[in-house]
This record gives C-alpha cells, structure tokens and sequence, in this order.
C-alpha cells in the first residue's frame, strides 16, 4: 500500500489525432510532495483526467494503491483521488457553496448529517467557515479557490492534485495556500502539484517530473532546477533566487548549496556572515539574521 499512483506506458491521443501522452512511467509514493512541471500543452491535465478517472479505460496501466483505476467505483475514486483544476469556475457551478462543497459526499451516499459535517470541515480548512450560504460566482478568485479546494476535500481525499493552485493569487493569498497544501501534506495527503510558478514550486514538493508529452526528467528541485539544458530545451526555468545564487557564484562566491528558495537564501546568507566568509565582500556584516530576514521579508510573505 505504500505505493499512491502507479502509471505505466500510458499513452493518449485526442479524438482529433492530438497526441497528448506517450508512454509516461510515473511513481508516486503515499505521502510525497510531488511537482508536475511542463511547458504549456505537456499535457499535464490530460494525465490528472486519467488520475481520478475521468478518463476511462487507459491504453496503459493506472494503478491508485495498488488498484487498477477503472476497477473503482465512482464514490471509491473520488475518495481516492481529488483535482482541483486550474480555473475554479470549471468546479463551483451549484446555487450554493453549500451545495458546491456538499457535492461530493452527496455522490459517495453519505447520510445527511455526515454531509454537514464533511462540509464545516472542509470550509473550515480552508478558511471559509461561514461561507455556506454565499453564491460562488460572488466571491473573490482566491475565496472561489479555496471553495474549489474545499469541494474537493470534503470527500477526504487520499490524493490531492492541485493545477496551478497559486497562478493569480495575491501573495497573501499565495502564502497561506501553500501553507494549507504543506499542511494537508504534513496530515498524511499525497500532494501533486502542477505549477508554472517556479518561485514557490520548491516550497510545496520534494521531487519534481519534467513533462512534455513524455516524461523528460525527475529528481529533486535542486537536481532539476540545476540542469540548465533541460530547462532551456523544454522552455521552464528556476527560480529567481537560484538564479542570483547562480550569478553569485559566478563571481567567486563560495556555496555548497545554491538556494531554492528566499528562506534557504536567508540561512544561507547567514551562515556566510556568521562564519566570515572573507572573500565576499558584502557590506551586511553588522546585521544580524532577524536584520536580513526582516529586510528580504519586506519582498516575500511566505514566512
Ligand atoms: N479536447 C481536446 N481535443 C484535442 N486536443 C486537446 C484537447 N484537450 C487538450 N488537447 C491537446 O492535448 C495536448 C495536451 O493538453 P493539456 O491540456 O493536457 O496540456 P497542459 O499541460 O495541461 O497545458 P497547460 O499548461 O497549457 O494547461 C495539447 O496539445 C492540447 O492542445
């Protein structure tokens, strides 16, 4: 049981000929924080549609805990495995958000007071307790997006996959939201994220897939983010404080580490002051580590 997902030469084409996935191996321990990252038209929804079986009958093999996909049933599968897609109005389309959140555990047979309960719980997670009665084409983007997380957690998910969870959050919104995902993480969910945004991307997983229609590469942030050839020839590219990191080092700066991200570069600052690093010459040498977290967090709300 220790395995989450299973995918072996998968392989998918659209009706029209589109040639989506090709021969994609994935493994996904339970528990993992994993990274899905591709240029546009990867297609990496096409291979969450097959995760939570909306796609049916795979020219391939999708296991979920050891279970051939297609030989769930529908109220096991969506127990399973939860997508929040990219645009959260695809998700909220009831009166309610009562009843957008209530969906699901609706669909599993859950009895009426279990559904109550499912829904306080999964408003209440992502903070919007008091929210039931709203109408979700009234909220704010980052509150229907929360709303589109709840409606999805509220069947318990054992596999949450989040597509671009934090494209056009401001960045409050953005820090609590990854704080939430690394939350349910930290709770036992195994976590898939699908993201462009490449500057929290190393917040939210500990091993990423490259995919382009096939499975280009995997390894952790640091090993992918390092592999500049692989960025280019597949249009991505590592995040900002990598990169400075990077240019740094260019000019003699001396890191074992190079930092993912601007907490890591905090750390990392501080232990070049603190151990006396003499050939850097940085004019910080009088501050202290709350000194320069305080100043990079005036830039980053993600502490
Ligand atoms: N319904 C469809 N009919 C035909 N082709 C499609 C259909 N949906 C997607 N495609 C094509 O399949 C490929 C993969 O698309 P997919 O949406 O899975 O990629 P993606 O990685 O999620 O893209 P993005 O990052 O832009 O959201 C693309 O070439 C896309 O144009």
């Amino acid at each position: 049981m220790n395995e989450a997902i299973s995918v072996r030469n998968l392989n998918y084409a659209y009706p029209d000929g589109t040639l989506a996935l090709k021969d994609i191996e994935i493994h996904v321990k339970k528990g993992e924080k994993i990274g899905i990252l591709g240029p546009n038209g990867a297609g990496k929804t096409t291979l969450f549609m097959h995760l939570n079986g909306v796609i049916k009958n795979p020219d391939g093999e999708v296991n979920i805990f050891n279970q051939d996909i297609s030989s769930l049933k529908t109220e096991e599968r969506i127990h399973r495995v939860g997508v929040v897609f990219q645009d959260p109005d695809d998700q909220l389309f009831m009166p309610t958000i009562f009843d957008d959140v209530a969906f699901g555990p609706i669909n599993m047979g859950l009895n009426k007071e279990e559904v109550q309960k499912r829904v306080s719980s999964a408003l209440k997670t992502v903070g919007l307790s008091g929210f039931e009665e709203r109408v979700p084409h009234n909220l704010s983007y980052g509150q229907k997006k929360r709303a589109a997380i709840a409606a999805v957690l509220s069947m318990e998910p054992d596999i949450l996959i989040l597509d671009e969870p934090t494209a056009n959050l401001d960045p409050r919104s953005k820090a609590e939201l990854i704080k939430l995902v690394n939350r349910l993480n930290s709770e036992g969910i195994t976590t898939i994220i699908a993201s462009h945004e490449v500057n929290t991307l190393p917040e939210l997983v500990d091993r990423i897939y490259i995919i382009n229609r096939e499975i280009i590469a995997e390894g952790t942030p640091r090993e992918i983010f390092s592999n500049w050839q692989l960025l280019r020839n597949n249009n991505l590219e590592a995040p900002d404080v990598f990169k400075l990191f990077q240019v740094l080092t260019c000019f003699g700066y001396d890191c074992e580490n190079l930092p993912l991200s601007i907490n890591e570069a905090v750390d990392e600052l501080t232990k070049t002051i603190e151990g006396g690093k003499g050939h850097v010459h940085l004019h910080i040498h009088e501050h202290t580590h709350r000194d320069i977290s305080e100043c990079l967090n005036n830039y980053n709300h993600h502490s």
